[in-house]
């Protein structure tokens, strides 16, 4: 993880959500008001006081009963308002950033997800972002208020007395910047608060990915009887994790009272300096009463910043891993705006890739003429699908070119490449929804008609309408309700939908019986005449379709030709 200052996630979270500044603005202007309505309150109930005892006011009684009436009223409402308006805010900020990060999610998709840990993943897409709403809707607008009011809260201080007005500024510092920011310094184990928020987030994006983990996992743990083991485990960073946030809360506990504690101090100080000015008459007796009261009523917008302090840290470490993925450099870039390709063929000339430093390809050369359907075989871990996901463009190859049509591939159009092509991967993944709705996302438009040929075509059809809803029926959760089989079939049966013309096929056929081959291989004959397809398979059975096989091992030496 990228470490960032404090500052510059600050300034990147709020350069995030510029659309909203006006409602920001608004917000604080609400709030400031409303506070100030609060403090006026006391200060007009105190100056009722000193009429009711014979003292010169400013204004009439019954004017001052009436303002403190209204008063009260405007600060419900301002106060309605500004939490409305927080609210919105928060809402629609959290829309935008969500946005922008499943924006880079699908930049980065598939290349730089593979080696992630999904569990962290959903942690930063669910939680993470969900902290950010802390920041925007209690964090920014407190601190603005906090700065105005206690600005316009010295000034009328100020107004009895200069000195009084400097009193109160030191207390609003204080409690507000100066005490925070010593106490978040200072824990239990000499690390900073921000150390322990950092820590409590990364340990509990671990814990998710550990549970998502451990629930895929569930029948090898049974099978092995690893269950207290794991459980062991589990229980472990669940302690480590609530001894993190033991901590933080500690400190938070702590700094409250630190806090309370200074108040209450420069309040006595408020009296003591007041008392002394009244003595040698610098001010009346409203000099002593209104400010003591002024100063002990207005303490909330700096206490609110002080308060911010603990779920700052938190908060700067969930922007931290937010940022982290916003700046992810994609490993392909997506093209748009180039000329529009057709699908005339597709090549691999002296290419090589590696994942890292392991080198998986090296000087591969592969000619796949338009009609064909050419077979790869290879031992495993040769680089047969990283060969296919070549042809997707899924990662960028190292050296040589990946062609189709005649052009390299990273200058066609990237919606143009998912329209040419149709990949059917070793794992098909069913989403949690209709068996519809899981064919349909390969054809966002395609009619019942031609679902139900595609699922002919893959040899799906008859077990489908035996379900006791038909198309309809949903698929359970995770998708393993269905055999490898049935969902391998249902991959195939999404690539003959897509329809595209050039099919690249991943062991199609590994999880089915004789009867089933037959039937695909019969599809993929009867296809072949508008279609071109890269076949990798295993089975010798399913490799008699194609036209000529090659393994990828000799693919650089001698053509590697095998049949
Ligand atoms: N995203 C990745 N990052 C790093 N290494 C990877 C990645 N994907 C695959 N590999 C490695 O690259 C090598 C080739 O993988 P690939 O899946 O292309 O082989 P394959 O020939 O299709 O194997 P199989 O027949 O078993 O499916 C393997 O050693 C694999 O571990």
């Amino acid at each position: 993880m990228k470490r960032r200052s404090g500052f510059s996630v600050m300034a990147r979270l709020i350069g995030l959500v510029k659309p909203l500044v006006g409602f920001m603005v608004l917000a604080v202007v609400m709030g400031l008001a409303g506070h100030l309505c609060a403090s006026f309150i006391t200060i007009f109930g105190s100056y009722a006081v000193l009429g009711l005892l014979g003292f010169d006011t400013p204004l009439g009684l019954k004017a001052m009963f009436a303002s403190v009436v209204l008063f009260a009223v405007l600060r419900a409402v301002l106060r309605y308002a500004e939490q409305s308006c927080n609210h919105f805010i928060a809402f629609k900020l959290l829309a935008l950033i969500r946005d922008q990060v499943f924006l880079a999610l699908r930049k980065l998709c598939p290349a730089k997800l593979e080696g992630r840990d999904k569990g962290d993943l959903i942690s930063v897409i669910t939680s993470d972002i969900e902290l950010l709403e802390v920041f925007y809707a209690h964090t920014i607008s407190p601190a603005a208020i906090a700065f105005f009011y206690t600005a316009v809260m010295c000034l009328f201080i100020g107004s009895f007395h200069p000195a009084m007005g400097i009193l109160a500024l030191l207390a609003y510092l204080a409690v507000g910047i100066i005490i925070p920011l010593i106490t978040s310094r200072l824990s239990g184990s000499g690390r900073t608060a921000a150390d322990a928020a950092a820590e409590f987030r990364t340990g509990s994006g671990d814990l998710s990915g550990f549970v998502l983990d451990s629930l895929r996992g569930l029948s090898e743990t049974i099978q092995y009887s690893r269950g207290r083991e794991r459980l062991i485990q589990m229980n472990d960073r669940t302690d480590a994790l609530s001894e993190t946030e033991k901590r933080m809360k500690r400190t938070a506990g702590r700094n409250m009272a630190v806090t309370n504690t200074a108040i209450l101090l420069f309040d006595l100080c408020m009296l003591l300096v007041s008392a002394m000015l009244y003595q040698s008459g610098k001010v009346d007796f409203a000099g002593v009463l209104v400010p003591v009261i002024a100063l002990f009523s207005s303490f909330g917008p700096a206490v609110a910043l002080a308060n911010l302090g603990s779920t700052l840290q938190n908060t700067f470490a969930a922007g931290n891993r937010v940022l982290d993925i916003l700046d992810e450099i994609p490993a392909v870039l997506e093209v748009a705006g180039r000329e529009k390709t057709a699908f005339e063929g597709a090549a691999a000339k002296n290419v090589s890739f590696s994942y890292g430093a392991e080198s998986i390809l090296e000087g591969v050369s592969l000619e796949i003429p338009r009609g064909q359907v050419i077979g790869i075989v290879g031992k495993s871990g040769s680089g047969k699908s990283t060969l296919l996901k070549l042809f997707m463009r899924f990662w960028d190859a190292g050296n040589g070119s990946v062609e189709i049509s005649g052009r390299d591939i990273s200058r066609i159009n990237t919606a143009d490449l998912r329209n040419m092509e149709s990949f059917m991967t070793q794992e098909t993944h069913l989403f949690h929804d209709s068996i519809r709705s899981n064919l349909r996302i390969a054809k966002l438009d395609a009619t019942d008609a031609e679902i139900e040929a595609a699922c002919r075509k893959a040899s799906i059809h008859d077990f489908i309408m035996g379900l006791p809803q038909g198309y309809d029926t949903p698929v359970g959760e995770l998708g393993d309700t269905l055999s490898g089989g049935e969902r391998q079939r249902l991959g195939l049966a999404r690539a003959f939908l897509h329809d595209a013309p050039f099919l690249l096929l991943d062991e199609p056929t590994s999880n089915l019986d004789s009867l089933n081959e037959a039937v695909i291989l019969k599809s993929l004959r009867e296809e072949r005449d508008g279609k071109t397809v890269l076949l990798v398979s295993h089975r010798q059975s399913t490799m008699r379709v194609a036209d000529a096989v090659y393994s990828v091992e000799d693919l650089s030496r001698t053509g590697g030709r095998v049949s």
